[in-house]
C-alpha cells in the first residue's frame, strides 16, 4: 500500500457527522471470514459486518450476482418492476409464511414498513383507537423516528423533541406484565424472537406462545423483527420456525443482502390488501441490483446444509469460548443461538465488552459488543473451521493480555 492510496483514519474526525467511533484502522479488502486493512494487517472476522456478511467477505456467488446484474441494469424505481426483485419476492414467500412482500432498504425501513402497515390495517378494520403498538424494552429496532421510539432504549429516542405517540414498553420474557397490560387497543406487538442488541437474550418459548395468544385474544397483530435472527442466523431460515409461533407481519434485513443494502418487511395476503398504491414506498426499494445479490444470498443460505452447518459451527463456538472460560473465568454465561452467540461477562468484568473488543482487535480479532456486559459474535455462517479456531486463538491471546494487566 503506497502512501498517497492510504487514507488517514483522522479524517473521520474531521469530515464524518460523528455519531460512530470506530476503531483505529481502515480496512482494505477482504475474503471469507478474513479483512486486512490498509496497512496489510490480517483480521479474523467475527462480526461479520454486525449479521449481514452471512457468506463472509466477497463469496463467489455474490460477486458473480453483482457483476452480472451490473452489466445489465442497475436501477429503475418503483415506476417499473424487475425480474430480480420478482424472483426473490417469490422465493421468499417459499421460504416462510407469508404471501407478500414489501422491499426497503435497511432494517429500519423495513420496520417502518411493518408499524405502518399494522397501522393501516387497524384504522381500516378497526377505527383509529387501535392505534397502541406495544415493544420490549432493551428491543431495537432501528433509528428512524418511529422504528427508535418503539426500540426499547430510551437512550437512543430521548433528547429529538416530541415522538411518536400510543408506543408502550414492557419488560420482554413477562407474559403476566403483557396481559394485564394488552386491550383490545393494542394494534400489535413489535418484538425480535430473541433480543440481538440488547444483550441477546432468548426468551421463554411459553412467552412467545403467550405473546401470539394474547395477540389472538385481542385481536391485535404480532410484528417479528427478524432483522438480526433471519436468513439463517439461529440455523434455521427465520428464527420465528423454532418458537412454533407464526407471526404476521415479519421484517428482514442485514442478511438478507449479505452486504448489500436491502430490507423487505413480509406479510399475508389478507393483510397486504390494506396497502393500496401509493400508500407506502421507496425509490431504491427492490432496485435491481440489490435485488440480484440477494437472490444469490437467499439461494445460497436457504440450502439444508448451510443451515446445518450454523448448528454445527455453533458447537465450535460454544467449546472454544467455553474453554477460554474455564482459563480465564471472565463470562457468566455463553447464550444465543446459531451463530448470534454472546458472552456475557461476570460481576468482575462487569461493563468491560468494550475491553475485550479493543484487546481482541490489537490481536487481530473482530468482536462486536451488545451493550456494555456482553461480547457478541455474528459471523460468516460458512466461516471455516480454520478460522473459528485461529479467531479463538486470536481471543485467547488477548484475554492473556486483558487479565495480566
Ligand atoms: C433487530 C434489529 N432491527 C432493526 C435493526 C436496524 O437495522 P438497520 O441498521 O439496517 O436499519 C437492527 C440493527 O441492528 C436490529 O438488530
Amino acid at each position: 500500500m503506497t502512501a498517497e492510496h492510504k487514507v488517514e483514519r483522522k479524517l473521520f474526525d474531521e469530515v464524518m457527522v460523528p455519531c460512530y467511533a470506530p476503531m483505529n484502522m481502515i480496512p482494505d479488502r477482504g475474503k471469507g471470514a478474513r479483512i486486512w486493512d490498509q496497512d496489510d494487517r490480517e483480521y479474523i472476522d467475527f462480526a461479520g459486518g454486525i449479521a449481514v456478511s452471512c457468506l463472509g467477505h466477497c463469496h463467489p456467488v455474490m460477486v458473480d450476482a453483482l457483476k452480472a446484474q451490473a452489466e445489465k441494469l442497475w436501477h429503475l424505481s418503483n415506476v417499473m418492476t424487475n425480474a430480480p426483485a420478482l424472483r426473490l419476492a417469490k422465493k421468499l414467500t417459499e421460504v416462510s409464511f407469508a404471501d407478500r412482500v414489501f422491499f426497503a432498504n435497511s432494517g429500519a425501513e423495513a420496520n417502518e414498513a411493518a408499524l405502518k402497515l399494522a397501522r393501516r390495517w387497524a384504522v381500516d378494520v378497526h377505527g383509529p383507537e387501535k392505534s397502541e403498538i406495544i415493544a420490549f424494552t432493551q428491543g431495537f429496532h432501528g433509528r428512524t423516528f418511529f422504528t427508535v421510539t418503539v426500540g426499547g432504549q430510551a437512550a437512543y429516542s430521548d433528547g429529538f423533541g416530541p415522538k411518536p405517540g400510543n408506543v408502550t414498553h414492557l419488560p420482554y420474557n413477562d407474559l403476566d406484565a403483557l396481559a394485564a397490560a394488552m386491550s383490545d387497543k393494542t394494534c400489535a406487538i413489535m418484538m425480535e424472537p430473541l433480543q440481538g442488541e440488547g444483550g441477546i437474550v432468548t426468551p421463554d418459548p411459553a412467552f412467545v406462545q403467550g405473546v401470539r395468544e394474547l395477540c389472538d385474544k385481542h385481536n391485535a397483530l404480532l410484528i417479528f423483527d427478524e432483522v438480526q435472527t433471519g436468513n439463517g442466523r439461529t440455523g434455521t431460515f427465520y428464527a420465528y420456525e423454532q418458537t412454533g409461533v407464526t407471526p404476521d407481519i415479519l421484517s428482514t434485513a442485514k442478511s438478507l443482502g449479505g452486504g448489500i443494502p436491502i430490507g423487505a418487511m413480509l406479510t399475508t395476503e389478507k393483510l397486504a390488501a390494506h396497502m393500496k398504491v401509493g400508500t407506502h414506498g421507496s425509490t431504491y426499494g427492490g432496485n435491481p441490483l440489490a435485488s440480484a445479490v440477494a437472490e444469490a444470498v437467499v439461494n445460497e443460505v436457504s440450502k439444508p446444509e448451510v443451515l446445518a452447518g450454523v448448528k454445527e459451527r455453533e458447537g465450535w463456538f460454544r467449546e472454544g469460548l467455553e474453554a477460554l472460560n474455564a482459563k480465564y473465568n471472565m463470562f457468566s454465561e455463553i447464550r444465543g443461538k446459531g451463530l448470534l452467540i454472546g458472552a456475557a461477562l461476570n460481576e468482575e468484568w462487569k461493563g468491560r465488552a468494550r475491553d475485550v473488543l479493543l484487546a481482541a482487535g490489537e490481536e487481530g480479532l473482530l468482536l462486536l459488543v451488545a451493550g456494555t456486559n456482553v461480547v457478541r459474535m455474528t459471523p460468516s455462517l460458512v466461516i471455516t473451521k480454520e478460522e473459528v479456531e485461529e479467531g479463538l486463538a486470536r481471543l485467547d491471546r488477548a484475554l492473556a493480555k486483558l487479565t495480566a494487566a
